[in-house]
């Protein structure tokens, strides 16, 4: 059976930057061919808009498809399926997917709508990103507009209009795999950094949190998270929310990645090392030294003492994965870290040499 294609749930309020970071993306793809599906509000098609003629190459009118009926947990059979079946479809299918939620859906009912049975087998959810407006939730706010997003939400009928933003707040955090505190243009560094550490706490275990602006993240880091959420959706909410139908009551080398503004950077480095001699501990040794260190990916391949076959090694936070794949064709370990800016490489190089 073929591998499953990967998807990402890109979520967040209004206004947090969800548009910014996916044109970022697209523009910095490294050669995969992603497939944009937005969940749109309403039959606005704004951000559709905005994202098919964005004039990115690699990034033609037929890789953006919208969703427009609303609720997805209603929907899923006539719109969300078909979308996703025709994407599929294609001579060339996508290698990712990205899907941009409307601004107030909760992302919960959307990974769940990936264990449909036509799907499942097909797609999986490779993780949930949560954005987040750094400037308005430092502020206590949720979101930059408050009024806006009570607009928008007041204007559709599918959404609960009575759940407070912050618990709304609190079930997109309860969903992510990686939450990307944005806008940290607007905030001191240390503000920035108290609001990650809050979010960290609050998150679920192992949930990887970066600080960023205009959405800037590498795809090395956005993408590849090989979270399956779709497998846990049950342990994803914050709340329980009551759902409201229409008719209820209406109820490889060194290097970094360098832009033109400024935001905060991310950094990747090589560690080489000879032989190992015992995987299993080597592969402890990465996750404790991965969250030491906070290190977002560590990935490469390493020789083992007696085995001819080489090691490979995948780490996304402290979840470590090895397996043997080709003939080693040199004796050495050679492994990438990518981090945030200010990695300790002289500290990691060293923790990883003494395993
Ligand atoms: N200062 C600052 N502005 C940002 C940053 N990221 C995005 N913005 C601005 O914030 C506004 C909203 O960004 P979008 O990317 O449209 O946000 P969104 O989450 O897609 O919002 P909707 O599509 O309206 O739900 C835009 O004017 C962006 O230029 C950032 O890091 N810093």
């Amino acid at each position: 059976m073929p591998a499953k294609i990967p998807a990402t749930i890109v979520t967040g309020f209004l206004g947090a930057g969800k548009t910014t970071l996916i044109r970022h993306l697209m523009q910095n793809a490294e050669g995969r061919r992603i497939a944009l599906i937005i969940n749109e509000f309403g039959d606005l098609g704004v951000d559709g808009g905005i994202l098919k003629g964005c004039g990115i190459e690699n990034c033609s009118d037929d890789d953006v498809m919208e969703l427009s009926n609303g609720c997805i947990c209603c929907t899923v059979a006539e719109d969300f399926v078909p979308t996703l079946e025709k994407l599929l479809a294609r001579d060339l299918p996508p290698d990712h997917i990205v899907i941009e939620t409307s601004g107030l859906a909760l992302p919960q009912p959307l990974v769940q709508a990936f264990n449909w049975p036509e799907i499942s087998t097909r797609v999986t959810v490779d993780g949930v990103v949560t954005l987040v407006d750094g400037k308005a939730v430092a502020e206590g706010r949720f979101a930059h507009d408050v009024s806006a997003v009570d607009a928008q939400r007041a204007a559709d009928d599918n959404l609960d209009h009575e759940t407070p933003l912050s618990e709304l707040f609190e079930d997109q955090i309860a969903c992510a795999d990686m939450i990307v505190v944005n806008k940290t243009d607007l905030l001191e560094p240390i503000e920035a950094k108290g609001l990650a550490d809050r979010l960290r706490a609050e998150a679920r275990a192992g949930v990887q949190v970066v600080t960023t602006s205009m959405g800037v993240l590498p795809s090395a880091v956005l993408l590849g998270q090989n979270a399956a959420a779709e497998a846990s959706v049950d342990a994803r909410a914050a709340h329980h929310h009551h759902h409201h139908h229409d008719d209820d009551d209406h109820d490889d080398h060194d290097h970094h990645y360098h832009h033109d503004h400024d935001h905060d950077e991310f950094e990747s480095f090589t560690v080489e090392l000879g032989e190992i001699s015992d995987p299993a501990a080597f592969s402890e040794k990465v996750a404790d030294t991965i969250r030491a260190h906070d290190i977002l990916r560590l990935k490469g391949f390493a020789t083992v003492t007696g085995k001819p076959m080489r090691l490979t090694i995948q780490a996304v936070g402290p979840r470590v994965d090895s397996y043997y794949d080709q003939r080693a064709t040199t004796r050495e370990t050679r492994l990438v870290v990518i981090g945030q800016a200010g990695l300790d490489r002289a500290a990691i190089t060293a923790a990883l040499q003494a395993a």
